[in-house]
């Protein structure tokens, strides 16, 4: 290792998305290894909106690795950061930085250790698939930290053993986590099925219902499911590949209807395996299940679908708006039913706040004038939830990660490699 002095740090920030699965991943073959029983599908989240940074530094000063999430400092000891590490220590080659006279040589990794910070801009541990982004920026930033020469596939494949849907984080746009055969786990990794350009129209407009920590992690929900879920069997063995399959068509051919009737039912076959699930577990609340309502009659007055939804491990509705145009009058629909309980609109509906001007909300004063939706004139008066929606986030489908050069946007100080 060569340096002027042992004082020198050396790091890379990187920003990598979310995913929503539209196909879900729910069950484990291999627990260690994170292999699934079967494949999935998911759209990456514009990172614009949803997005993890971390930064990744090394120093031959840092005395042990450590890591800071949110700006508290984490434990990083757990098995499966420690499976990413160990993963990518193998990996990592030479590195020389020739302006601040560094030499890394592939045989120092092993001894040298890592400072890591990481920022989510969006709740942790709520169902918005925080440990997705979360653990494919971690292996993005340290893969390029270490020079680690593997392409996004082979990345998906370290990602995938820190959290299972993270490996669909390393594309961005349309993504499939191929299951694999293999008992090794080498060939359950991601491919990217279309980038982000592909299918622009999409809007993506998000409820956050609660953004507290969930009951059931998803990691003990879907082992239960695979213990007992008779349903889940039959869902891996026998619907989800033929779905995979009608999926990758409906992208491909931007077919909406197809999309849209693919990816509801899919999301509530998930949750009907949660159901079938002993003891049973609910992810869902009653605002979740009145949005289903709002969009599934929306949708039934129409000639073709408007818009799809899909629910994760959280009440949270992602919906999928075929447009902006019908993206706009979804919103005006949310709003309609889910008032904000003060008059701060900016704080309500967050992202891409251009779909509320579509959607002629300025002001309060806007959202108190909606008429109730066409679909429901006969059922008037209609009842409102103010309160139960915390805020929307308008977004699209994104790009994948991305290295940030910008040090100002680094999480970590260049002096001393500990948190800013
Ligand atoms: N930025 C990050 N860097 C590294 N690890 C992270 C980061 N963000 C979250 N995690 C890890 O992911 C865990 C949260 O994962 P969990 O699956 O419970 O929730 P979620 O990913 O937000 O929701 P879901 O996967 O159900 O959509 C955190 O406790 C932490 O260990
Ligand atoms: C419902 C899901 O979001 C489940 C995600 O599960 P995780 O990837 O969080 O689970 P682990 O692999 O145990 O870390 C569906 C999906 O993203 O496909």
């Amino acid at each position: 290792m060569a340096g002027e002095s042992q004082n020198w740090v050396l790091m890379v920030t990187a920003q990598t998305p979310t995913n929503i699965a539209v196909i879900k991943y729910w069950g484990k073959r291999d627990e260690t290894l994170i292999l699934p029983v079967n494949d999935s599908i998911s759209v990456t989240l514009d990172p614009s909106h949803l997005c993890t940074t971390t930064t990744v530094a090394v120093s031959p000063s840092f005395q042990k690795d450590r890591m800071w999430l949110n700006g508290k400092e984490i434990a990083l000891s757990g098995g499966r950061f420690q499976s990413c590490l160990r993963e990518l220590r193998k990996r990592a080659c030479d590195v020389e930085d020739k302006k601040k006279g560094i030499k890394i040589s592939k045989e120092d990794w092993s001894k040298l250790h890592l400072h890591i910070a990481s920022y989510n801009n969006f709740p942790t541990a709520a169902g918005l698939a925080s440990s997705a982004a979360g653990l494919a920026c971690l292996v993005y930033s340290i893969g390029k930290l270490m020079n680690v020469k593997e392409d996004e596939s082979q990345l998906s494949a370290i990602a995938r053993q820190g959290s299972g849907s993270a490996c669909r984080s390393l594309f961005g746009g349309f993504v499939k986590w191929i299951m694999g055969k293999e008992e090794d786990g080498s060939d359950s990794l991601a491919v990217q099925l279309a980038d982000e350009k592909h299918w622009d129209d999409l809007v993506i407009i998000i409820a956050v219902v609660s953004s507290r920590q969930k009951e059931t992690s998803s990691t003990s929900g879907m082992r239960e499911s695979v213990e007992t879920s008779l349903l889940l069997q039959h869902r891996a063995k026998e619907i989800v590949p033929k779905r995979i399959l009608q999926m990758e068509e409906a992208i491909r051919n931007r077919d909406f209807a197809s999309f849209s009737r693919l990816t509801c039912t899919d999301s509530n076959q998930f949750h009907a395996v949660c159901l079938d699930t002993w003891p049973p577990i609910f992810y869902m609340n009653d605002t979740s299940h009145r949005i289903i309502s709002i969009i599934e009659k929306w949708n039934r007055s129409e000639e073709s679908p408007q818009v799809a939804y899909t629910f994760d491990a959280g009440p949270n509705a992602v919906l999928i708006a075929r447009n902006r145009q019908t993206a706009a009058l979804l919103l005006q629909r949310l709003l309609y039913y889910f008032p904000p309980t003060s008059g701060d609109l900016d704080s309500y509906i967050i992202g891409d706040k251009s779909i509320a001007k579509d959607a002629g909300i300025n002001g309060i004063q806007d959202v108190e004038a909606l008429p109730p939706p066409p679909e429901i004139k006969d059922n008037i008066p209609s009842q409102k939830f103010k309160g139960d929606v915390n805020y929307f986030i308008c977004t699209r489908p994104g790009r994948g990660p991305v290295l940030l050069s910008d040090e100002s946007q680094a999480l970590l100080n260049s002096e001393n490699g500990l948190p800013k």
